[in-house]
C-alpha cells in the first residue's frame, strides 16, 4: 500500500503465493511475549489489554524479536489477542493470568446483550493504529501479520468464561441450540471480516485466522459448526478488498488439531496457507492439502527445550520432509503451535540459524 517503506525481505510473501524460494521464511506464533526479558521488562509496567490499546506500547513489544533476531526472522506479527473480538462485542475480558470473562455467554439470550453492528473503527481502531505504526517502524525490513481468532474459537471463549480442558458449556450449545450457536457464529465471522478487512487497510501484508480449538471437534461437526464460517471469513475478506479496489492479502487457516480437515481446508476453505501443528507429517499434509496451497509449520514447541543438537537435528528432518522435490517451495516454517514462557531466546536464535541452513538448497 501506498505510504509505506519499500520492502526489503519478501520471503514470506513469495512463500504464501506457493513459490519456490530461495530458502524458507520462518518465524513463531507467540514470538512477541514472555519468554522475551525485554518483554517481561514492560509488562512489569503495564497490563495486557493496555498494552494491546496503546500503539506505541504495541509497536514496541512487536518489533522486539524483529531487532533482537535481525536477519534470522521473516515476519511480524501484531501484537494482540484473539479476544479483542468478544470485547468489541461488548464482553468484559481480563487476562489474570488467563483469559477471564465475568459474565459468559448462559444462554441464547444472553446474546442480546452484544451488540448488534460492531463498528470495527471506533471499537478495534486501536489495533489499526498499532499495525499503521508497526509498519512504519519497521521501515520494510519484514512483512507484517494482522489475525484474529476464528468464530468458533471466540465462540467457545464467550460461553465458557475462559480457557477448558472439555469445552462442554460452549459444545453444550452446539448441540442444544444448534441454530443460535451457527447465528452466533456467523455474527462473530462478520465481524471477523470488518476487522481484518480494517488491518489490511492499516497495512497488514497477511492474516492469519487462529481456530485453536478446532481439533476439539469431531470431523463433521467441525464441518458443520466451524467450517462454514472460516468460509464466510475469506470469502468475505476477499469481496470486501475486492470491491474498495484493495489488492488481496495472504490468508492463513491455522486450525490447530484439525489435521482431519486438511484436504477440505486446501479445496474449499479459500486460504493460501494452512498452518499445521506437529502432529502430522509434512509430506502426509502434502498430499492432502496438494499444491494449491502454502504450507505453514509445524515443528512441536517443546522441542525448543530440547537442547542445541536436538533442535539441529528435527529442524533438518523437517526441512527435508517439507521439501518439493528436493526443492523449498510453498513453505513456511514455523512451530506447530505458539513458543511458550520458558524457551531460553538463545535456543529459539539457533532454532532460525538451523532453519536457514538445512531449508537452502543442498
Ligand atoms: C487462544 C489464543 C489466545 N490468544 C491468541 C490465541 C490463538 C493462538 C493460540 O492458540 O495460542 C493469539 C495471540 N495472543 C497473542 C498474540 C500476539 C502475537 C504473537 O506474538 O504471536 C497472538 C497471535 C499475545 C498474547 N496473549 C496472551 C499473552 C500472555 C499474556 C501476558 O503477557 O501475561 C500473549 C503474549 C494471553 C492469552 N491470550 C489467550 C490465552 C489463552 C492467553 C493466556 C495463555 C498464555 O499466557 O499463553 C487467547
Amino acid at each position: 500500500m501506498a505510504g509505506f517503506p519499500a520492502m526489503k525481505n519478501d520471503l514470506l510473501l513469495r512463500a504464501a503465493r506457493g513459490e519456490e524460494t530461495e530458502r524458507a521464511p520462518v518465524w513463531v506464533m507467540r514470538q512477541a511475549g514472555r519468554y522475551l526479558p525485554e518483554f517481561r521488562k514492560v509488562r512489569e509496567d503495564h497490563e495486557f489489554f493496555e498494552i494491546c490499546r496503546t500503539p506505541d506500547l504495541a509497536t514496541e513489544i512487536t518489533v522486539q524479536p524483529i531487532r533482537r533476531y535481525t536477519g534470522l526472522i521473516d515476519a511480524s506479527i501484531i501484537f494482540s489477542d484473539i479476544l479483542v473480538i468478544p470485547q468489541a462485542l461488548g464482553m468484559e475480558v481480563q487476562m489474570n493470568p488467563g483469559p477471564y470473562f465475568p459474565d459468559p455467554l448462559q444462554t441464547p439470550e444472553d446474546v442480546s446483550k452484544l451488540r448488534k453492528v460492531v463498528d470495527v473503527n471506533k471499537e478495534l481502531g486501536y489495533v489499526f493504529e498499532a499495525i499503521t505504526q508497526t509498519r512504519k517502524t519497521l521501515n520494510g525490513e519484514v512483512p507484517l501479520i494482522g489475525f484474529c481468532g476464528a468464530p468458533w474459537t471466540l465462540f467457545s471463549y464467550m460461553v465458557e468464561g475462559g480457557g477448558s480442558k472439555t469445552l462442554q458449556k460452549a459444545k453444550s450449545w452446539l448441540f442444544k441450540y444448534p441454530e443460535e450457536s451457527k447465528a452466533l457464529l456467523n455474527r462473530i465471522a462478520d465481524t471477523c471480516v470488518d476487522f481484518l478487512v480494517g488491518q489490511v487497510k492499516a497495512g497488514a501484508q497477511l492474516l492469519q485466522v487462529f481456530d485453536s480449538w478446532a481439533g476439539e471437534l469431531a470431523p463433521h461437526h467441525f464441518e458443520e459448526f466451524s467450517f462454514p464460517t472460516l468460509q464466510r471469513i475469506s470469502a468475505g475478506v476477499h469481496q470486501k478488498l475486492d470491491a474498495a479496489n484493495i489488492p488481496r492479502v495472504p490468508m492463513t487457516i491455522f486450525a490447530k488439531g484439525a489435521n482431519y480437515a486438511i484436504q477440505l481446508l486446501a479445496s474449499k476453505g479459500g486460504y493460501d496457507v494452512i498452518g499445521i501443528d506437529w502432529c502430522i507429517d509434512p509430506t502426509r499434509a502434502r498430499q492432502l492439502a496438494g499444491d494449491k496451497v502454502a504450507l505453514q509449520g509445524n515443528m512441536d514447541p517443546n522441542l525448543l527445550y530440547g537442547g542445541r543438537e536436538a533442535i539441529e537435528r528435527e529442524v533438518k528432518r523437517m526441512c527435508e520432509a517439507f521439501k518439493v522435490g528436493g526443492k523449498t517451495k510453498g513453505w513456511i516454517a514455523n512451530l506447530g503451535h505458539g513458543i511458550t514462557p520458558g524457551v531460553d531466546p538463545e535456543d529459539l536464535k539457533w532454532f532460525f540459524e538451523c532453519i536457514h541452513k538445512y531449508s537452502a538448497p543442498s
